[in-house]
């Protein structure tokens, strides 16, 4: 199959790395990554290991491919489909954070799939991803149900020995983790803490009243999602991943931009739509914003 993978930084690098051990992967990135992959190829160390050869280019427009999975930080979506937009693909695939399959589909005219990904990734140089943690992509169709393009790209992905899972809830699944994200996220940046750290205590209760909040919207959306199974969902992530510093930690530790706006902003945003108060993600996510706006990185 023919792959293209927009946003070569590190889950697109892990995950474009490990298809191109089957499949015509070229990754669209950035320099120095992307001229060290041309010269050395890539090379995939940690939990997973590969060297493999991806074409990599750092102008995305006007290609083609098969399917275009999109690994850009969510507030570089919109920006990422207008230059998908240029090109052709059968299908484009969201592996990010937030609910950005919507923001591809409005401008786009390829069937866009959703996809969530549990793998961990860090760029650790130029020609060099880490993988963090061995997890699972889960994808499938946007609204749920089933997709002949879902099946052919799980199939690819399994091909090339990445975990995949091909799921008909989609739309559950997508909200489950952006409660989860609600939950862990903004509390670990703003407390400077690891997730284990949210196991219990006040951290914790904050913690479970964002991924609360979170839930009441998936439901006023129509999704059907319980308080209970979301509390347990954060504790489980809290659990299995205690020693991790959550992405959005690891963006406040490097003084960059947050997916502040694609998690708590999201579901302020939509809360508000539906009359419905999001207090704690609406302090979250405003204490991130001063953050940002005091590093000059908004
Ligand atoms: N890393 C991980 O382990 C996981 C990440 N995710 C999600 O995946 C998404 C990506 O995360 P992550 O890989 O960590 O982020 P990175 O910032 O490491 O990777 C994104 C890359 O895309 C590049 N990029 C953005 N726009 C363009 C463009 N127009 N052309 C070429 N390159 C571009 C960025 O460059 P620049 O910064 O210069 O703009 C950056 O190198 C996020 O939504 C994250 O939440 C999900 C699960 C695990
Ligand atoms: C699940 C969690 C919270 C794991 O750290 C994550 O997705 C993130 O850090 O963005």
């Amino acid at each position: 199959m023919e792959i293209l993978v927009f946003g070569a930084g590190s889950l697109g690098s892990l995950v474009g790395g490990l298809l191109a051990r089957v499949h015509d992967v070229t990754l669209v990135g950035r320099d120095p990554h992307v001229s060290r992959v041309r010269v050395d190829g890539l090379s995939v160390t940690g939990a997973e290991t590969a060297r493999t050869a991806p074409d990599a280019v750092t102008d995305g427009e006007g290609r083609a491919a098969d399917v275009a999975v999109v690994t850009v930080k969510s507030f570089d979506t919109a920006a990422a489909a207008e230059t998908l937009a240029t090109g052709s693909y059968d299908a484009v695939l969201s592996l990010q954070n937030g609910l950005t399959e919507e923001t591809l589909a409005s401008r786009l005219d390829a069937t866009v799939l959703a996809g969530t990904a549990t793998y961990g990734a860090r760029l650790r140089e130029p020609g060099r991803v880490e993988c963090t943690g061995v997890g699972r992509v889960v994808l499938g169709a946007r609204a749920g149900g089933t997709d002949p393009a879902a099946e052919r790209v799980g199939k690819a992905f399994r091909d090339a020995g990445l975990r995949t899972l091909v799921a008909t809830d989609m739309p559950r699944r997508r909200w489950r983790k952006l409660a989860v994200n609600a939950g862990i996220n903004a509390v670990t940046a703003l407390a400077r803490v690891e997730n284990g750290a949210l196991a219990d205590g006040p951290a914790s209760e904050v913690a479970h009243r964002a991924a609360r909040e979170a839930v009441r919207v998936a439901r006023a959306e129509g999704v059907r999602l319980t308080y209970r199974g979301a509390r347990a969902a954060v504790d489980e992530v809290v659990s299995d991943t205690a020693a991790n510093r959550s992405s959005m930690l690891q963006d406040v530790d490097s003084g960059r931009r947050t997916e502040v706006e694609a998690i708590h902003g999201e579901v302020v945003a939509r809360a508000d739509r539906h009359g419905i108060d999001a207090p704690t993600n609406r302090t979250l996510a405003d204490l991130l914003r001063a953050w940002e706006a005091g590093r000059g990185v908004r």
